[in-house]
This record gives structure tokens, sequence and C-alpha cells, in this order.
């Protein structure tokens, strides 16, 4: 892969950093000066060592201010430098972090519950490199640019064939650099191979040591263990020449620079031809030529080592655009209506869906629950009862058809139509899984509505029947591990409740429960004072509705694609709750 893949594939970030062009300029910019004032330093520092030697004269005031300055000034940036990469870094963290988090929570792997633990910790890995690309490497690398063009621009302007021995070493440099940079990458794959053989080895060894005792093999083992380190050192001794070889390189293409520089100085001035004529330089410019053209091939270096050093960010930056790019599968309304005030009904209007390049779960399906109806979704596994219920909540958008919200005088609402802070304000879902989050209860209920009295998050709590085991200030753990099934339902439907919908969603959450705790969940859900849809398999949850809709399984359709009509939505059963 060539460096300008690699800055390509970091290039397709740059749209999610945009809003820190600020912060990177800055960088940039401190960077930069500090870079130059160093090596303003320096060449000054020769200028006045050649002028002290050549022509006897001390340094004056201005020299001293100006190195004085330039100190001073060095001291400043290197520790502003620190501080606003530092900032920048902890931005672009979290820009790329919520990037890739709204993409994911907009694409179809997260509805989907696709995306692993494993995956996420991949991308965030990959992202915390990336943000020291973006916070640091981008500004080094502009920096060294910079100071590389301005030391061949004033090594030109005093000596034009100074600046082209400058320009050809600097060249040198960056082409031994590109090209130690592919054999280092491919020993280092080497060697990383043969140490991780070496360890699965060893631990292979460990792990079976009844059989290798058992069967002598101990001598085996180390012989072979022997030749494998000795092979993996093989490999080292081999990078480590070659980096030695580079170096020496390196450094021998300085010295070349160094002696043209003197060189060609002093053909201009005439001193190798021996005709004395034109005096281009001033032999006490010599020194000052020579730092330059030496600020400038380290610069060239610095750039070009950093530069073939990106290989392992691009497949990260790959990924991370990629999780970036992902399409969304809901969007957001050009212009947003307004809900509908007081009770709320739920209808699905001839709605169809199917996952990606699946079999439809539902055709043409209609479904009505008036405002404040409770209502059971009922049918086999795998008819569709998850969607509906994901749709409801519009999770996804039904490829025909729509899902509406009704209020009392019938005017109705796409969802699909609504500003998704509304739509959450008014519709809640209790998922299936009955997820909570890292942190304490209160943050828990607190999630998506604002601060609330302690007093109104304890009612609830004691409304789900958990006051009794738990405490707003108590822990729960990662994704809420220390609770019980029934408990972690109690708190999800307690959070839901906080929000004071007017529809409650409910996916199965009384599946895995025992009876009493099923039995005082549907309690706590028959009270809410609201919308009901509630998608059960347990006939106890469903006989506390108002009515029960009843969806088709697969194999109820005869290979049809699924049609649920109006009159599916009639059978009910009597209201008891
Ligand atoms: N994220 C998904 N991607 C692809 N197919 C899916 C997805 N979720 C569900 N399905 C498929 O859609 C169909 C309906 O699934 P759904 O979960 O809605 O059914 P259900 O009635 O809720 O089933 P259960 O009672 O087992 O929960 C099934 O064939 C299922 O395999």
């Amino acid at each position: 892969m060539t460096t300008v893949s690699a800055l390509r594939a970091l290039r397709g970030l740059l749209p999610a950093l945009r809003p820190e062009w600020r912060g990177m300029l800055w960088s940039y910019l401190v960077g930069t000066v500090s870079a130059l004032a160093l090596a303003a330093l320096t060449v000054l520092t020769a200028w006045a060592v050649g002028r002290a030697v050549v022509e006897g004269e001390p340094p004056g005031a201005v020299w001293w201010a100006a190195v004085i300055g330039l100190v001073v000034l060095r001291t400043v940036l290197t520790w502003q430098e620190m501080d606003v990469s530092h900032a920048l870094a902890y931005r672009v963290l979290a820009r790329l972090r919520m990037a890739l988090f709204d993409a994911y929570a907009r694409s179809v792997p997260g509805r989907r519950r696709e995306h692993s633990g494993r995956a996420a910790t991949v991308a965030m890995g990959d992202i915390e490199k990336l943000e020291f690309f973006y916070a640091h490497t981008v500004a080094q690398i502009g920096a060294s640019v910079t100071v590389f063009l301005a030391a061949l621009a004033t090594a030109t302007v005093l000596l034009p064939q100074a600046g082209a021995v400058m320009l050809v070493g600097s060249a040198a440099v960056a082409a031994s650099a590109f090209a130690w940079a592919r054999t280092a990458r491919r020993l280092g794959e080497e060697e990383q191979r043969e140490r991780s053989a070496l360890s699965a080895r060893m631990v292979d060894a460990l792990g079976a040591l009844r059989e290798v005792l058992a069967y002598g093999l101990a001598p085996r083992i180390v012989a072979e263990t022997d030749a494998a380190t000795a092979a993996a050192a093989a490999t080292t001794r081999r990078r480590e020449l070659v980096a030695q070889l580079v170096t020496a390189l390196r450094e021998l293409i300085v010295t070349a620079v160094v002696i043209g520089v003197i060189a060609v100085s002093a053909s201009a001035a005439g001193v190798l031809s021996g005709s004395g004529a034109g005096a281009a330089l001033s032999p006490a410019l010599l020194p000052a030529l020579v730092a330059l053209a030496v600020a400038g091939v380290a610069a060239t270096t610095e750039a070009a080592t950093t530069l073939s050093q990106l290989h392992p960010l691009v497949a990260g930056a790959d990924r991370v655009a990629a999780g970036i790019n992902r399409p969304p599968v809901v969007s957001e309304p050009a212009a947003a209506r307004r809900l509908p005030v007081g009770p709320l009904g739920l209808r699905f209007r001839d709605v169809g869906f199917a996952y990606d390049g699946r079999e439809p779960v539902l055709a043409s399906w209609f479904a009505e629950i008036a405002p404040g109806e409770h209502v059971g979704l009922a049918g086999p596994s795998g008819a569709g009862k998850s969607t509906a219920v994901a749709l409801a909540a519009r999770l996804w958008d039904p490829a025909s058809g729509a899902v509406e919200l009704v209020g009392g005088d019938g005017d109705a609402v796409a969802l699909s139509e609504l500003d998704d802070t509304d739509l959450r304000g008014a519709v809640a879902l209790v998922d299936q899984d009955a997820t909570l989050f890292h942190g304490t209860v209160r943050e828990n209920l607190l999630r998506g509505t604002g601060t609330r009295p302690d007093a109104d998050l304890a009612a609830v709590l004691e409304r789900v029947g958990a006051d009794g085991w738990i405490g707003l200030d108590d822990g729960l753990g990662e994704s809420g591990v220390r609770l019980s099934g029934g408990q972690r339902a109690r708190l999800c439907l307690a959070r839901a409740l906080v929000r004071s919908p007017r529809v409650l969603l409910v996916d199965e959450v009384t599946a895995s429960l025992d009876p009493a705790t099923e039995r005082a969940i549907s309690d706590v859900i028959a009270g809410f004072d609201g919308t009901v849809l509630i998608a059960s398999h347990r006939a106890e949850t469903l006989a506390r509705c108002d009515r029960v809709i009843r969806i088709e399984g697969p194999g109820e359709r005869g290979g049809q694609a699924p049609v649920t009509t109006r009159m599916d939505t009639a059978g009910t059963s009597p209201p008891s709750r």
C-alpha cells in the first residue's frame, strides 16, 4: 500500500473532524513556529560562530536579543504545544467516537443488535490510534514540511547551489526512509509471527504438561524451542542490522550534504577554481548555511519517517470510515409535524416490511389500537411481533404503508413525520432483552428524561415493586449484570414509566419470568394510564389486555407473502385488567 493510499484513507475521516479545523490549524501553527524558532536558533548560533571566527566580531546586542527572544518563544510554545495537542486529541477522540456511535445507532447493525463487544473494542482501539494521528502527527508533519521549505528558500536565497544540494540530499533521505519502511514492515511482521508461534508453542507445552512428561517429550520441546528462539533472534538481528545501515546511510547523506554545501560555497567564492573571483557568499555565513541545510534535511527525515510509518493506521482508518459512513435506516423529516395533544392511539396502516434481502415479515398489515387501549400482540415464534413493536418504536421504517400515532379527534401523524425527540417523549419501549446501563439506578431511570425529583423516581420504583431491594444510589454493574431477569425487567419498566409516555410498547418482557414476577409486571402494565401494545407468548400477560391481535406465523401463511387484513385485528379477549 502506498503512502498516497494511506493518506487517502486518513483523509476520508476529515468530514467527521471538520468542526475541529481551527484546533488543527492552531496546533499546526504552534508546532511550526516552535520548530522554526529552533531552526532559527541553530542557524543564528552558527552564524555568530562564523562571524566571530572569520571576522573576529563577537555577536552584538541585536543577536543576543534575538536569541533570548527565540529561547523564550520556544519555551512558551513547547508548553503550549502540549496543551493544544492534548485538548485537540480529546476533542478528536470524542468526535470520532460520537460519529461512530451515531452511525451505528442509525444504521442496520445497531438495530439488529449486530455489533458485538469485540467489534466495538476494535473500533475504539482504532479511534484511539487515529486520535493521536490527527492531534499530534498531522501538525508534526506539517511543521517539518514548513521548516524544510523555509530552510530551502533561505539557503537558495543565500546561495542557489546550496539550495540544490539540500534538495538532492533531502530527496535521498526521503527515498531511503520509504525504502527502509517496506523492509522494516516485512521483517517486523516476520519477527512478530515467529515470536507468536514461539509463545503458542510454550503455552501448548505447558497446557499439556502431563502428556509431555508421560511421553518423555521434554528434551524435544526444549530443542524445538531453542531452534525457534534462535530463528526469532536471527530475524531481530537482521531487522536491527538494516535499521543501523539505514541510520548510517542517513548520516552519510547528511555528511555529503554538509560537504556539498561547503564545496558549492567554495566554488562560488572561486576558491576551488583558484580564480578568486565573485565572492558570492561571505565565509562568515558558511556555518549558517551548513546549519540551514542540516535543519532542512533533518525536517525531511522526520516527515518521511512519519509518513512511511502510517500504514498500521490505514486499516483502522478504513474500518472507522466504513463505520461512520453506514447509511441510516431512518431519517429525520425535512419539516417535522406536531404531535396531536392528549391520549394517542397507534395505527399500522397497510404496513409492509422485510429485513434486507429476506422474505417479507409483514405485508399490507393493518392494526389499530385506540387511545388508552391495552392491546396484546400474539402469534407463533417468528411471526413478526417484535418487528411490529420495533416499527412502532421507529427502530425501522416500513417499506410500504405507515405507522401512525392517532389523536383522540382522529388526527393522525406518521412516525416518520415526527421529530425524533417528540416521538421518544411520547412513545416508550421496554425491550425483550431488558438492558440497563452501567451506572446507578437513578442514572438509569433518568436516561433521556432530564431531571426528576428523587421523590418521583422513588415512587416509580415503588410502583414496579423494586423499592424493597434496590435504592436510587445503588450501582447496577455493567448492563445490570448483578440483577436477575425479573429485577432487570422491573427496572426497565420503571425507566419507561419515568418518561410518562403516552404509548407504552412492551416486547416479551415477561417471557422468561416466574409466574409471580410475571403477574407483578403485568399488574404494573395493566395499571398504566395510557395506550399499551405488548407482544407476548404468555396467556396470563395477554389475558390482562383489552384485546389481542394475532399475527400469523410463517407456517400458517401457506408459503404466501404474509398479509394480515383488517379482519385479523378483530380477534379479541374480554377486557380483564
Ligand atoms: N434483525 C433481523 N434481521 C433479519 N431478520 C430478522 C431480524 N429480526 C427478525 N428477523 C426475522 O423476521 C421474522 C420475524 O421475527 P420477529 O422477531 O419479529 O418475530 P417474533 O414474532 O417476535 O418472534 P419471537 O416470538 O420468537 O420473538 C423472523 O423470521 C426472524 O428470523
